[in-house]
């Protein structure tokens, strides 16, 4: 399965470039990569960049395909399945845990729906942790075609499979979390690994 790294946005509450912001000299972007290649389901990383980040991301030696779309995250996706099956990120979420990550995509394996989606008790879902089959891609066209840019509202519409956080051990739940703001970035220390 191919782990796809949306890197498309414009940081515009971290203040620009948060995805090449360095942390004890790596940057953001580095940490969910290595997060995500650990994962055994994964067997390459893909990252899906706007025409303006593309450059800026080529020199870390990973595939880097262009997103023309640009109208939001379910462009990213949209783009992302154009290479096959996906397990989708947002290239902010350095904590992800890889065996959350093979969790889902054992699940959409075997469920075989157009998408695997974590969802929280109160109906929130998790579209950028999430594993995609190529099939779902033409719905999404069909959605950005409409101008309907809502990727929870595509989902809802498909025959999509759900995961039930709630129901998984309660520290898989720091796999969502992503960096968006400088404050943000505090809580990454705090919460790495040995
Ligand atoms: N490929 C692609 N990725 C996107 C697009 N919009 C957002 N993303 C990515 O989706 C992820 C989640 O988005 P946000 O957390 O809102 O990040 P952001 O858009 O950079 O930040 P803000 O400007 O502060 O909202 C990030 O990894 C973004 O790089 C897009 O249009 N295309
Ligand atoms: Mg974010």
């Amino acid at each position: 399965m191919i782990g796809a790294v949306l890197a498309g946005g414009r940081g515009k509450r971290f203040g620009g470039d948060k995805l090449l912001f360095e942390i004890s000299g790596k940057p953001l972007i580095l940490y969910t990569i290595e997060r995500l290649e650990k994962a055994d389901s994964i067997d390459e990383v893909v990252v899906v960049a706007s025409p303006e980040n593309a450059d800026k991301l080529k020199p870390l030696g990973y595939r880097v395909v262009v997103d023309e779309l640009l109208v939001g995250p379910i462009g990213g996706v949209y783009t992302a399945l154009s290479l096959g099956d996906a397990f989708v990120v947002a290239g902010d979420m350095p904590l992800l845990v890889p065996e959350f990550i093979d969790f889902i995509v054992e699940r959409f394996k075997t469920a075989k729906k157009p998408a695997c989606v974590p969802r929280w008790g109160n109906g929130y879902l998790e579209p950028l942790h999430a594993a995609y089959s190529s099939e779902f891609r033409e719905f999404l066209e069909e959605n950005i075609k409409a101008g309907q840019y809502a990727i929870n509202q595509a989902i809802r519409e498909s025959d999509a499979c759900y995961i039930e956080i709630e129901s998984l051990p309660e520290k898989w739940r720091e796999s969502f979390f992503n960096v968006n703001t400088r404050k943000d970035l505090g809580r990454i220390g705090k919460y790495r690994g040995p």
